[in-house]
């Protein structure tokens, strides 16, 4: 199995090297614009195989895209990333160039991949790769819900002193500060967790939740990479596996929650076709207006990037 990662930076790094210290590739290409970065980083993970004991080769090439040919996944994390006081939208006109003549190379050289996009602003770039690869919307999908619950559980584990393995938990809505977390759906070993936490310091961990990326932005001054590499890592895993694994997965919904014109993250299957099955939660009111509210606002960049021509 091949997966091309491109973006040899924080994220695109780390997903390669998750992918090849758990093996979840045998092959993996790393691709970047800046000459040598990609050819480094490939070259100090393969050297770091002999001790932690992998196989995977890795292999970096500077934009030479008929090296990553007959991929079956590409992780697209190439793209600016925000710095304090930006928000994720403002990352819009740069990367969707990015997005796109990236794109345009990956479907030349794999026209049966399944592609992951990591870049910014999350939704509306994911919709940026599906207008250029004119794939199925089950091809192209978008990390962020991965990601956004890995930090819910993380806030949470911390909180109840339990071990982050056994919160469970489903997220829905655009990667920004409207994401719709879910506690109805979030349970402890089993246990609701509306019957271990109260309701103020719960809203509290939501609220923290929302704003996750922008509190490391801050910490650090760029944004976040170990959890959003091993995130992407994650669903390459579950497509080359095809584990049927069910997760918080960005597509495009043709109807599903009434919503049939944005790009939206809900739970999904996700297997070797790429998303299998797009979950359909029941929703109560409050829940169905909020994640409309998401929709809302991931529509206005949408329409932004509609407008650019791109
Ligand atoms: N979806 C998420 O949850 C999530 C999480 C973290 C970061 N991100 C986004 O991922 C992107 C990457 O973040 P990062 O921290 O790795 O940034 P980074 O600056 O460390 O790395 C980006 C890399 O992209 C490369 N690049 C730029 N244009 C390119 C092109 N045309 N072809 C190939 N490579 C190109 C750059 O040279 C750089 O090495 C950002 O847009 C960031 O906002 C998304
Ligand atoms: O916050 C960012 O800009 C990066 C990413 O979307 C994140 O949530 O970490």
């Amino acid at each position: 199995m091949k997966v091309t990662v491109v973006g040899a930076g924080n994220v695109g790094a780390t997903c390669a090297d998750v992918l090849a210290y758990r093996e979840i590739a045998n092959e993996v290409i790393l691709v970047d614009i800046k000459e040598g970065v990609a050819e480094g980083k490939a070259l100090d993970i393969w050297q770091k195989a002999p001790i932690n004991l992998y196989d995977t080769r890795t292999v970096g090439v500077t934009n030479d895209y008929s090296k990553t040919a007959d991929s079956d996944v590409v992780v697209i994390t190439s793209g600016l990333p925000r710095k304090p006081g930006m928000t994720r939208d403002d990352l819009i006109e740069t990367n969707a160039g990015i997005v796109k003549s990236v794109t345009e190379q990956v479907v030349k050289y794999s026209p049966e991949a399944k592609i992951v996009i990591v870049s910014n602003p999350l939704d509306v770039m994911t919709y940026q790769a599906h207008l250029t690869s004119k794939f199925p919307r089950t091809k192209v999908m978008g990390m962020a819900g991965i990601l956004d619950t890995a930090r819910y559980r993380a806030f949470l584990a911390e909180e109840l002193n339990v071990s982050p393995k056994d919160i469970q938990a489903v997220l829905m809505g655009g990667h920004g500060d409207t994401m719709v977390p879910l506690p109805r759906y979030t349970t402890v070993g089993g246990i609701p967790v509306t019957e271990l936490i109260d309701a103020e310091k719960l809203d509290a961990i939501i609220e923290r939740t929302k704003f996750g990326g922008g509190e490391l932005v801050k910490l650090m001054g760029t944004s976040a990479w170990y959890a959003p590499g091993s995130a992407a890592a994650q669903m390459v895993e579950a497509i080359i596996k095809d584990q049927k694994r069910v997760f918080p997965v960005c597509i495009k919904l043709d109807g599903e929650y009434g919503i049939d014109d944005c790009y939206l993250g809900v739970p999904v299957v996700l297997g070797k076709n790429g998303v299998e099955k797009v979950i359909e939660l029941q929703l109560n009111d409050e829940e169905k207006e909020l994640l409309l509210e998401s929709r809302k606002h991931v529509r206005e960049v949408m329409e932004v990037l509609e407008k650019s021509g791109k």
